[in-house]
C-alpha cells in the first residue's frame, strides 16, 4: 500500500471491511464452555478471549506480538490558551519516550509489548480550527497514511495512544460535531486547566463547530478539519488493524474520538477495537456510549500516550491464559455440571 492518494479512495477502503472469523469465534465459545470452571463464571474474560479468537481466526488466540503505538502531532489550537502545558511539551515528551523515560516505556514493558513512537510534523502545527480546517486535504491523507502503514500484519494486537498538546480540545470539537452537543458538553480538563481554561475550550470548540458545522455528515471531512495528524493517523491505523483482523485496544478520550469515524462510516467499524479504560476527562463516558465500546478498566487515569490501552493488556493476557491454558472437563476428570 502507498497511501492513500483520493478522499475517495480512503472512503472506499472504510466501506469495504473484513469481519471476524465466524467459525474461530465459534470453536472459542465451544471451548469455555468446556473448561473446567462454571459457564460464564469468568465474566468479561470470557468474552475477551472469544474476541481475540475470532479476530485472529484460531480457537485459541496468541498474544505474542503486541504492539503500542503512539503517536504525536502539534496542535495550532494551543495558542487560543486551552492546555495547562506549552506547545513544545509534544516534541520534548517524544524525545522523552525515545530516552525510555516516559510513563508509557515502562508500561509497555511491563505489559510484555513492543513500543513504536511516531511524530508527524512536530516542527508544523495544524492550523487553529477556529480559522481554517486544521489540515489540507492532502496533508490528512498523509497522516492517515503514515497510520495505516505502521502495522505489521503479523502482528497479535495493537494498543493506540496518543501525544499532543491541545489534543483534547481537537477531540472535544470532533466529538461535538460527530455526535452533537456543544464546547461545554464535551470539553473537559486535559492537561488540568482551570476553570477560566475550560471556558477557553468551549468556546473555541463552539467557534469550531460554527465553522465547520456543514460538514457534519462527512466524517473523514470532520477528523480532517478539527482533528489532528496524530488523530488522523490513529484513524488510518485502526483501519489497516481491520483490513488485517488485528485486535486493537484503544486507550483514552482522544484515542477513541480519532477511532470514531470508522464507526460513522460503517456500522460495525470498531468491532475489531475495544476501550482500554475510561479517562478521567469529563467527556470520555459519554463518547464511549455514542461509539458502542465498553471500557475495560475505569482507573481514573488521564495522560494519554496509550498509557490505559496498555494497563488493559494485563487483563487480556488474564483471558487468553485461561482461555488457552485450562484443562477442559474432560482432559482434568471433572464432573461436568
Ligand atoms: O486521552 C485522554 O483521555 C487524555 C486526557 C487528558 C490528557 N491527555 C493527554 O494530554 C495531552 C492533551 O491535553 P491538553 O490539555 O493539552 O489538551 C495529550 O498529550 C494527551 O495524550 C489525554
Ligand atoms: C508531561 C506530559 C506528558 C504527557 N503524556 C501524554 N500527554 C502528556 C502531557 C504532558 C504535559
Amino acid at each position: 500500500m502507498n497511501g492513500f492518494s483520493t478522499l475517495d479512495h480512503l472512503k472506499a477502503a472504510c466501506r469495504d471491511l473484513p469481519e471476524a472469523d465466524p467459525r474461530a469465534d465459534e470453536a472459542a465459545r465451544a471451548r469455555q464452555g468446556q473448561l473446567t470452571k462454571p459457564p460464564g463464571s469468568l465474566g468479561r474474560l470470557e468474552e475477551l478471549a472469544v474476541w481475540l479468537a475470532a479476530w485472529q481466526g484460531c480457537e485459541k488466540p496468541g498474544l505474542n506480538t503486541v504492539e503500542v503505538i503512539v503517536f504525536a502531532g502539534s496542535h495550532g489550537i494551543t495558542a487560543r490558551g486551552v492546555s495547562a502545558f506549552p506547545a513544545e511539551v509534544t516534541a520534548q515528551m517524544v524525545a522523552n519516550f525515545s530516552a525510555g523515560g516516559a510513563a508509557i516505556n515502562q508500561l509497555a514493558e511491563a505489559a510484555g509489548a513492543g513500543l513504536t513512537v511516531v511524530p508527524l510534523s512536530i516542527d508544523t502545527p495544524t492550523a487553529d480550527f477556529t480559522r481554517a480546517p486544521a489540515m489540507s486535504e492532502a496533508a490528512f491523507l498523509d497522516a492517515v497514511s503514515t497510520g495505516y502503514a505502521a502495522v505489521s500484519p503479523d502482528t497479535d494486537l495493537i494498543a493506540l495512544g496518543e501525544m499532543g498538546i491541545g489534543n483534547t480540545t481537537a477531540a472535544a470539537a470532533l466529538a461535538a460535531a460527530l455526535f452533537g452537543g456543544t464546547g461545554a458538553d464535551w470539553a473537559g480538563r486535559g492537561t488540568g486547566v482551570d476553570d477560566a481554561g475550560l471556558g477557553r475550550k468551549a468556546a473555541v470548540i463552539d467557534e469550531g463547530l460554527a465553522r465547520h458545522g456543514e460538514r457534519r455528515d462527512d466524517p473523514l471531512g470532520l477528523l480532517a478539519a478539527l482533528g489532528g495528524r496524530e488523530l488522523a493517523a490513529i484513524f488510518g491505523t485502526t483501519l489497516a488493524a481491520r483490513h488485517h483482523r488485528i485486535p486493537v485496544v484503544l486507550d483514552g478520550f482522544v484515542c477513541t474520538a480519532a477511532a470514531a469515524p470508522l464507526g460513522r462510516l460503517h456500522a460495525r467499524g470498531l468491532d475489531h477495537a475495544i476501550a482500554g479504560h475510561v479517562s478521567a476527562e469529563a467527556g470520555h463516558r459519554r463518547l464511549l456510549e455514542a461509539v458502542g465500546l465498553s471500557p475495560l478498566l475505569d482507573l481514573g487515569m488521564r495522560l494519554g500516550e496509550a498509557s490505559g490501552a496498555c494497563v488493559a493488556l494485563t487483563i487480556l493476557r488474564a483471558a487468553v491464559a485461561c482461555h488457552s491454558g485450562m484443562a477442559t472437563f474432560a482432559e482434568a476428570g471433572v464432573s461436568d455440571g
